[in-house]
């Protein structure tokens, strides 16, 4: 594929106008950002279910229709997405060697998921009541992308526990860009994107995840086998933990100092990338990330005792 970088402008799932990067040539004007890593390319399924499906192709290099505006925002949140690895933690893309960004979007019919395919992501239109495009949510993209980081480091088992905290990492990393960005920022997920017909809720919260029915402490944790043995469930332990280590409070009866979103961040970059493994729980999760706040602030630092505190407040010692 050969052209000429440009600069587009066009209309998100919300109805916002932003600028990304395109490549233009004789047939038109492609979604390919060549200016990060190998490139983030975005393909339309056409809202059938092969992937990657055919690369966009635009006529004019106005993205303002009603049917781009999924396109538009998996194309310029996977390049905020990288921007926040590449700027904040120094990781070229989700490998950290320039991996080109894969997204289709259109994916099925009325499809409620998003997700990482292993090797790209996909998001579905959504049915229109429960969601709407699930790529019009910065969140949700850092989401599936921190599925990628976490496969090509941790490799946390999709399962039980290592799942749990695999799917906690993600739902911390969409949150932390979500900020980064000043995008509307919460530590709420997907609340863009979800039940457009009721205000203020969110698939899940960090806040309180009580709100969408999961725990936010250890023995209140799922032993079932449903949902890959809980890992959208379990996760509300992680992160109810990491919005106390961010926010501070009180949990339980237990009193977390807040440490701020950056510093927390790259804890738990160094614990994701440096100590987890495939099987972790969430007992290996805690010593984890005290060792990985201990390489970066002291081990009699501030920094320390709130990740001692805020895994204690949601019962995991
Ligand atoms: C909507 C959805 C369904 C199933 C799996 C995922 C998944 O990617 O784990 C999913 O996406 C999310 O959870 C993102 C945060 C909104
Ligand atoms: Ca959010
Ligand atoms: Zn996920």
């Amino acid at each position: 594929l050969t052209g000429n970088d440009s600069t587009a402008t066009g209309k998100g799932v919300l109805g916002d106008t932003k600028t990304f990067n395109t490549l233009l040539n004789n047939n038109g004007s492609y979604l390919v950002d060549r200016t990060r890593g190998d490139g983030i390319f975005t393909y339309d399924a056409k809202n059938r279910t092969r992937t990657p499906g055919t690369l966009w192709l635009d006529s004019d290099n106005v993205y303002n229709a009603a049917y781009d505006g999924a396109a538009v925002d998996a194309h310029a949140y996977a390049g905020q997405t990288y921007d926040y690895f590449q700027n904040v933690h120094n990781r070229n893309s989700y490998d950290g060697n320039g991996a080109q960004l894969v997204s289709t979007v259109h994916y099925g019919r009325s499809y409620n998921n998003a997700f990482w395919s292993g090797s790209q992501m996909v998001y579905g239109d959504g049915d229109g009541s429960q969601f709407i495009p699930l790529s019009g949510a910065l969140d949700v993209i850092a989401h599936e992308l921190t599925h990628a980081v976490t496969d090509t480091t941790a490799d946390l088992i999709y399962q039980n526990e290592s799942g749990a905290i695999n799917e906690s990492m993600s739902d911390i990393f969409g949150t932390l860009v979500e900020y980064h960005f000043n995008n509307n920022p919460d530590w709420q997920v997907g609340e863009d994107i979800y039940t457009p017909n009721v205000a203020g809720d969110a698939l899940r919260s960090m806040e309180d995840p009580t709100l969408s029915g999961d725990p936010d402490h250890y023995s209140k944790r799922y032993t079932g086998t449903g949902d890959y043995g809980g890992v959208h469930i379990n996760s509300g332990i992680s992160n109810k933990a990491a919005y106390l280590l961010a926010n501070g409070g009180t949990h339980y009866g237990v009193s977390v100092n807040a440490i701020g979103n950056d510093k927390a961040g790259d804890i738990y970059y160094r614990t994701l990338t440096q100590y987890l493994t495939p099987n972790s729980n969430y007992s290996h999760f805690r010593a984890s990330t005290i060792q990985a706040a201990t390489d970066l602030y002291g081990a009699s630092s501030a920094e320390v005792a709130s990740v001692k505190a805020a895994f204690s407040a949601v019962g995991v010692n």
